[in-house]
């Protein structure tokens, strides 16, 4: 057998992956066979696949003597499976050899062929657009409006599961005479339990004359057109089976491979082969609506995975006029409550991600209060939220092509998307439906958990038997009904978002209750680290920081820019203009979390200080009544902005010498970091995020970012910041070397989007 494989054309470790592939050895042993030849010289990677011959199980599921068998069968004729092959192998062998490199010769020719063609049409097309291009944009425009129709159609629609109705949807076309032109299938619905409707009026396409959008190809699953599925089903990536699905994707490879040849550009995605659908779903996503942190990883997160080559789909609830979402043209109806609710979907694509709208009345005009009312109101609203984005990947076709369900992992947030892993069993994949997608939930803040009383289920439209998920005891508030418990339990993984957290969710204090469930389920429980959207938060670009007297600065320039930012901030608020004296910042919601109670303690040591002290925040009325009182006390030192003021969060991170976070729990905390890349020195509790990111200063070998204390207690607080302050004013240099280990930090998206994706690729591969 080596003799044979020692004969191929291979590089030395091709031939130990394949032996480890055949053999079992582990240490060169690639996860699955076509991942690691995606690289590899083209020639090379197209023997492997004849090799394999659409072989297409993960490797792991074979034993050996499977892939030994296969082997002979492919290479040397079914004859010499049962036997020694010998001599007679070799000589097959031979002959195979040479096939593939007439193979490739001709597939090479052809590939050239369909270049020129390719070149051919587009600068004839380019011709045509000069004088016509309104009227053609105008013309796909309807077009991708009448495949969206027709995926609708024929989507999700309205399927009823073993036990009656779960919901009822009902399209409502925008316009009646809409006709599909180029989906394959129509009107192939799904009825009871998943069963298959009859598809009729069957369009078949071409697919090689459907050339995707520019910004989808390479990344959109592979479209399988099948006259047998339901239409929804029919145009997604031909997952019938994980099997075909991985075979699927070694020849989206190899499309992917001559695509490259013959524009003769685009390196590999970084993702590789693990490139997939991703629809991260939020309640708030910035710029567009922001309550804290939540709403920054949703705007940020999405663009890192779309750079490494994943197709990225953000869905978020539409609470105001935004300016750039476009009506798709898609009206749906869902059932909240008894009640039929329309829901509109609104579209963009910006920095490569899919971002997707769902308006409604219930969402509008609630920007500056987006988890306001009262606790049913607040549910209803994310039971309709949950139901619409389930099915976006079928409803809303992104630049012209839906997502559809193949190699499609769904990322839910919080306890506020919780019911969506949960609809995606009991109305999909319970039903047959949907079998490969995954969800992934995130926990950024466990503190919140949709609570209520157990009949709350009622309004949740689930089979009954669902109820034991959500029914959930602790002494604190009974027996009662919990969102997130539901979620955690049902989703394929759950991240959250630091190492930190991940361990204190499993104690009875960090879990509020929930440990229990978080300690079941640790198997699927892992930290990543939040990053920062280093555009938006950037000293040198800060669109915040151009007015005012303020300034856009850089490591290089800090010395000069950073004093001119604290110059304005203390102008704008109307503070002593004193480049000596140090400013401290705090900027958070007031409540419990946060610590804001542990600052008003230390307020009296800190105005007995030369300091000044900067809070912005908004949250309990208590503590915003606190700030307003401080204050007043001490015009000259304090200003306590109450409100939600994004340009001053960015002004004060920059103007501040000091940022101070005094959180009794953080799961990660996005402020210090913000801080710490605007040169600005972060002062925290040792806890959750804030001590994965924050290593304690040492005076002894000049390392660390900042100072730490151990424990919720304002007399640590005050020790921290006392030894901060006396390195600001005694220690210059210590100082200038604790902003530049902050500011030379990578703190980006970019290698947590990599974690991530090895979360999905667990999801996908994961039953
Ligand atoms: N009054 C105000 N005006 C303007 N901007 C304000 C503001 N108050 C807060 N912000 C902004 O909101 C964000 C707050 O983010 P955090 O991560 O610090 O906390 P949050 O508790 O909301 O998030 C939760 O989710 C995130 C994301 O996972 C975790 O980092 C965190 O630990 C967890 O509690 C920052 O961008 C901050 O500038």
């Amino acid at each position: 057998m080596m003799a044979s494989l020692s004969s191929l054309p291979f590089t030395v470790e091709t031939k130990a992956e394949i032996s480890a592939l055949l053999h079992g050895n582990n240490r060169h042993r690639p996860r699955f066979p076509f991942v690691a030849y995606r690289q590899r010289k083209y020639k090379e990677v197209a023997f492997y696949k004849d090799f394999t011959c659409g072989f297409s199980l993960c490797c792991d599921k074979l034993s050996g003597e499977h892939l030994r068998r296969h082997w002979r069968a492919q290479v040397a004729g079914p004859e010499s499976v049962d036997g020694e092959g010998g001599d007679e192998s070799e000589d097959a062998l031979q002959i195979s050899i040479e096939k593939s490199k007439k193979v490739l010769a001709a597939q090479k020719d052809l590939l050239q062929q369909i270049a020129e063609r390719r070149k051919l049409v587009s600068s004839i097309k380019d011709s045509v657009i000069d004088t016509t291009e309104n009227e053609e944009s105008n013309q796909q425009k309807a077009d991708s409006s009448k495949n969206l129709e027709f995926a609708s159609s024929g989507g999700a629609g309205t399927f009823d599961n073993q036990n009656g109705s779960i919901f009822s949807e009902s399209t409502v076309p925008k316009t009646a005479d809409k006709v599909s032109r180029t989906l394959p299938s129509a009107a192939g619905g799904v009825s009871n339990a998943g069963e298959k409707q009859p598809v009729q009026n069957i369009t078949k396409i071409d697919p090689s004359t459907e050339i995707p959008p520019k910004h989808l190809k390479g990344t959109i699953s592979r479209t399988v057109w099948s006259d047998d599925l339901p239409s929804f089903l029919a145009t997604t990536s031909g997952t019938s089976d994980p099997n075909t699905e991985m075979h699927e994707g070694l020849l989206g490879t190899e499309h992917e491979e001559t695509d490259s040849q013959i524009e003769d550009i685009k390196p590999p995605p970084l993702a590789g082969t693990n490139v997939m659908n991703v629809i991260l779903v939020s309640a708030e996503c910035a710029p567009w609506s922001k309550t804290g942190g939540l709403g920054d990883v949703a705007g940020s997160l999405p663009k890192a995975l779309a750079r490494r080559g994943h197709r990225v789909m953000v869905v978020a609830p539409k609470y105001d006029n935004y300016a750039e979402p476009q009506d798709a043209g898609i009206r749906k109806i869902y059932k909240v409550a008894g009640q039929d609710v329309e829901v509109t979907y609104f579209q963009a694509f910006i920095d490569g991600v899919d971002f997707v709208f769902i308006e409604c009345p219930m969402f509008r005009h609630i920007g500056n209060n987006i988890y306001g009312g009262n606790r049913l109101d607040i549910l209803k609203r994310m039971i309709l939220f949950c139901k619409a984005a389930v099915e976006v990947p079928w409803h809303v076709p992104c630049g012209g092509v839906c997502y559809g369900d193949g190699n499609l992992v769904f990322i839910a947030n919080d306890w506020h998307t919780a019911l969506l892993p949960v609809y995606l069993k009991a109305y999909y994949r319970d039903n047959g439906l949907m079998k490969y997608t995954r969800s992934i939930l995130v926990i950024h803040n466990i503190a919140h958990q949709g609570r209520g009383p157990v009949d709350d289920f009622s309004y949740v439209d689930l089979p009954q038997h669902y109820i034991d998920l959500f029914r959930l005891y602790d002494p604190v508030g009974g027996e009662h009904f919990n969102i997130f418990a539901a979620g955690l339990k049902t989703a394929d993984r759950v991240v959250t978002v630091s190492h930190g957290y991940a361990r204190e969710l499993k104690t009875p204090e960090g879990g509020w209750g929930l440990h229990g469930i978080i300690n079941e389920n640790d198997w699927k429980l892992r930290g990543i680290v939040n990053g920062i959207d280093t555009r938006e938060w950037n000293p040198q670009c800060d669109a915040h920081l151009t007015s005012d007297g303020y300034t856009n600065y850089s490591l290089e320039t800090l010395h000069t820019g950073k004093p001119q930012c604290k110059a304005a901030l203390q102008k704008e608020l109307g503070l002593p203009i004193h480049p000596e004296v140090p400013v401290i910042g705090f900027i958070g919601r007031l409540d419990h979390q946060k610590g804001v109670d542990l600052i008003a303690e230390a307020i009296p040591w800190m105005v007995g200080q030369d300091v000044q002290l900067i809070m912005l925040g908004t949250g309990r009325q208590d503590l915003e009544q606190m700030l307003r009182q401080f204050e007043s006390q001490h015009q000259d030192k304090i200003r306590g902005w109450v409100g939600f003021s994004v340009r001053t969060a960015h002004r004060i991170t920059a103007g501040a010498d000091i940022l101070l976070m005094p959180s009794r729990f953080e799961p990660c905390g996005l402020n210090q970091l913000y801080a710490m890349n605007y040169g600005t020195i972060p002062v925290v509790h040792a806890v959750g995020g804030l001590r994965d990111t924050i290593q304690p200063f040492n005076p002894y070998d000049e390392s660390g970012l900042g100072w730490t204390f151990d424990s919720a207690d304002a007399n640590k607080l005050i020790h921290a910041l006392g030894n901060c302050l006396w390195t600001y004013r005694e220690y210059k240099k210590s100082w200038e070397g604790l902003q530049r280990r902050g500011m030379t930090q990578d703190l980006s998206w970019d290698h947590a989007a990599q974690n991530y994706e090895e979360v999905l690729v667990a999801a996908k591969y994961q039953w």
